[in-house]
């Protein structure tokens, strides 16, 4: 990988844009640039973790994931390089409730869309994400919106990967395989892809806000209860996220089926 290898000496660091489960994002400046970094705080996760993110991003390149630029793996800190996108994290973009953009039922499935194409990629890549939610993907110009930290993705050779993985894990977006046998899939990434575009469709609101963890878990598993339709969300497009929530993983619909299903339905609102 040495030729993502940059001298950090090129990088000026801006101003703090805010602090993820594996460091901390500024906005920088490269080669007269933009850009967005990703540093590693000192002693504050394995740095092989870091190492495994900057590697995985290294492989991937599509217009609706975060690009990859550069990276500092040869000195302290540890540095990711990507893409600056304007708009920041989706989570943040749907609170803030932009007048004029989160009413247009066509943007908000063109979201859906644009995360849609970049998982299928993934998908198509035998890449994993794991932690696919509104806080994981990023607006930049135009309001397109990507596919971004990859902390927690990993390549595997055959689709499923099951790993006792220990840190907390965002049980909201779970599928109920991977609560109860932590057994990951480009199924259950379709699964909190479900969850993701009821973000969207809900303004960012959180799932099962009055629910605690525990609750959330009897539910997914033994109750076969699933989120309810949001306002702002059509028919056609709730129709499709429960089928992105069947219980089965072998149920629930690849990413490669639900972008023309999506696409259709966007015809709908043109
Ligand atoms: C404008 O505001 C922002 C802009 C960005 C941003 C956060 C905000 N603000 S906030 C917290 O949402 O309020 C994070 C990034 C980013 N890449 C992040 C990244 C790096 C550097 C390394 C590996 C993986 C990834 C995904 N590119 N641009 C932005």
């Amino acid at each position: 990988h040495d030729h993502w290898e940059i001298d950090p000496s090129e990088l000026v660091k801006g101003k703090e844009l805010g602090t993820g489960c594996f460091g901390t994002v500024y906005e920088a400046w490269w080669k007269d640039n933009i850009v967005a970094i990703k540093l590693m705080k000192p002693g504050s996760m394995s740095e092989d973790s870091f190492i495994e993110e900057a590697k995985t991003m290294t492989q991937l390149s599509h217009p609706n994931l975060v690009q990859l630029y550069g990276v500092v793996t040869k000195q302290q800190p540890l540095i990711i390089i990507t893409e600056f996108m304007k708009h920041g994290s989706l989570w943040q973009f749907l609170k803030s409730k932009v007048p004029g953009i989160l009413n247009e039922t066509e943007r908000l499935i063109m979201f859906c869309v644009d995360v849609c194409k970049g998982m299928k990629y993934l998908e198509s890549r035998k890449c994993i994400h794991r932690d696919l939610a509104a806080r994981n993907c990023l607006v930049g110009q135009n309001y397109v919106v990507k596919v971004g930290d990859f902390g927690l993705a990993r390549h595997v050779i055959d689709d499923e990967y099951s790993s006792s993985y220990g840190a907390k894990f965002p049980i909201k977006w779970a599928a109920p395989e991977v609560l109860k046998y932590t057994k990951f899939s480009s199924k259950s990434d379709v699964w909190a892809f479900g969850v993701l575009i009821w973000e969207i469709f809900s303004g960012g609101e959180l799932p099962f806000a009055n629910m605690s963890n525990a609750e959330v878990v009897e539910i997914i598993c033994n109750k076969d209860e699933r989120l309810k339709k949001p306002k702002a969300c059509p028919h056609s497009v709730f129709t499709q996220m429960m089928n992105y929530w069947a219980q089965k993983a072998e149920d629930r619909p690849s990413f490669k089926n639900i972008l023309s299903c999506l696409l259709e339905i966007l015809e709908t609102f043109k």
